[in-house]
């Protein structure tokens, strides 16, 4: 399987505190993948990784066949797209808050287009005219991840983009994902709290702990691991949710 990102033995540490050791492995092009882990594994550490927003200390991260620090950074963030648990808007419509990305760079975003996004996160246009401050919290998931679409991303980021929405719209917003990758053959990383989610969207699984990746495979490993710490961390033995 072609790797959309490749990481060659990745450090990363913060005023000399390792934070994430000896990354290796591959996040497989047009596949879901999903990120796990006890709080403070490194999970998030690792996404912000593969947009720029940080650079590995030492080893390599390679996407598409370019190393990412040879990436032009304006490049690098329409090549990779990221949405995050709190969906951040600006004030005003959401036409607006889908331009964004646009804007940044000089362009429009012709209206057809704008319909388009919504229309992929299932959403009617009537909502472009509506404010970001009327939507409830499951439209502005829809929303933020529509304004990820806008730049046409090969790899897609996701940080917990459900953990704070009821079961109906948590169902929606997998369903959507899963139908963006398919659509778009988008490579998606999905870091989640929700081991039943992980099992259910993504074919392949990474549980991290401790900063570093301790079990990855198909996302079924999570119904056996071989590792006594993911078996344990699966039970809720680690303070954590489980997986039944
Ligand atoms: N800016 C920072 N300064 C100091 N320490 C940091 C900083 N950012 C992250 N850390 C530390 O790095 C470790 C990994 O954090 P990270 O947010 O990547 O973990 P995570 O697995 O995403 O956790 P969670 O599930 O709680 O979001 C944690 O111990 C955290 O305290």
């Amino acid at each position: 399987m072609k790797p959309a990102i490749q990481f060659n033995s990745v450090n990363y540490s913060i005023d000399g505190h390792p934070i994430l050791r000896n990354i290796s492995g591959a996040f497989y092009d047009g596949e879901i993948t999903t990120l796990v882990g006890p709080s403070g594994a490194g999970k998030t550490t690792l996404l912000k990784l593969c947009n720029g927003l940080l650079s590995p200390k030492d080893g390599d991260i390679t996407i598409g066949n370019l190393n990412i620090n040879d990436y032009d950074p304006v490049e690098l963030r329409r090549t990779v797209g990221m949405a995050l648990q709190s969906a951040p808007m600006i004030d005003g419509s959401v036409h607006k808050n889908l331009a964004l990305p646009l804007e940044l760079q000089g362009k429009r975003l012709p209206d057809i287009q704008a319909r388009d996004l919504l229309n992929d996160v299932g959403l009617s246009e009537d909502f472009l005219q509506r404010t970001s401050k009327e939507l409830s919290g499951g439209q502005r998931q829809k929303v933020s991840i529509a304004r990820t679409l806008v730049n046409r991303p090969q790899i897609l980021l996701l940080d917990e983009i459900t953990s704070s929405l009821d079961q109906v719209s948590q169902k929606e917003i997998e369903e959507l994902i899963v139908k963006i990758n398919r659509k778009y053959g988008v490579t998606i990383v999905w870091i989640t709290h929700n081991l039943k989610q992980a099992l259910n969207v993504g074919a392949y699984t990474w549980v991290m702990m401790a900063g570093e990746i301790v079990e990855t495979g198909e996302s079924e490993l999570l119904e056996s691991p071989s590792n006594e710490r993911v078996r344990q961390f699966v039970k809720g033995e680690l303070g954590w949710g489980s997986l039944h």
